[in-house]
């Protein structure tokens, strides 16, 4: 399929998830994330959810690598709309955040983070069996990732859809995905 017919498609099945579905999958997606090999990461780059668009919701996730895995330092993502660029921050807590004009929460008075992370947890509409995927088609995710050498995992509530044909150099293809049922390695 092409992107644009994925993204529709994407976000209309979002919309139709009931809160309890959403709750689940959330669940499930923390309860696969939590089967990751984590012993040499020390960064974790994880974007803050859209929660209005039903994003999975990456605080479940957050939470749980601040109580499991302390020594792991989570960076967060600003995405200014005028370069499409983001610059990222060492994350601490919740009460830095505050809602940007595309609900897309954002830290306010956190350290600017220069490295790069071992891990960057990427948001997605959809995704293929090759590891291309599609966002909301701004390419933030593109431009980020292109000069980084960084193992980069999709978080996704639903399945590999078989192709996206309109696929183009920039397009940086995921490691892995994690879905509500398991883990795929593009390898
Ligand atoms: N949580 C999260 N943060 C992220 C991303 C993401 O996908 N999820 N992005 C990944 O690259 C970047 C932001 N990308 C975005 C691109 C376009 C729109 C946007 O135009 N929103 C419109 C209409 C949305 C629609 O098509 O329905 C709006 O909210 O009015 C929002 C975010 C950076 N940060
Ligand atoms: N590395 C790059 N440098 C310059 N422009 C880029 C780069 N990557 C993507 N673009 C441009 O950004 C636009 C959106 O790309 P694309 O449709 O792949 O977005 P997306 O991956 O769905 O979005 P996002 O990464 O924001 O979730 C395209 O016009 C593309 O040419």
């Amino acid at each position: 399929m092409l992107k644009p017919d994925l993204r529709k498609q994407a976000l209309a099945k979002r919309s139709a998830l009931t809160a309890q579905e959403l709750a689940m999958l959330n669940e499930s997606l923390l309860k696969q994330f939590k089967t990751l090999d984590l012993s040499n990461i020390k960064s974790i780059h994880i974007f803050l959810p859209i929660v209005h668009q039903k994003e999975p919701d990456t605080f479940l996730i957050i939470d749980w690598l601040q109580e499991n895995h302390p020594g792991i330092e989570i960076v967060v993502p600003k995405a200014d709309f005028g370069s499409s660029l983001m610059s990222h921050y060492s994350f601490k807590d919740k009460q830095d955040l505050v809602n940007n004009h595309y609900h897309i929460p954002e830290p306010q008075k956190a350290k600017p983070f220069t490295g790069i992370p071992d891990l960057v947890i990427v948001p997605l509409l959809a995704f293929d069996v090759k590891g291309f995927r599609v966002g909301y088609g701004k390419g933030f995710y593109d431009r980020f990732l292109e000069n980084i050498n960084t193992q980069k995992i999709g978080l996704s509530f639903f399945d590999a859809t078989p192709e996206i044909i309109d696929v183009h150099l920039n397009d940086i293809r995921l490691d892995k995905c994690i879905t509500p049922t398991g883990i795929i390695d593009f390898g």
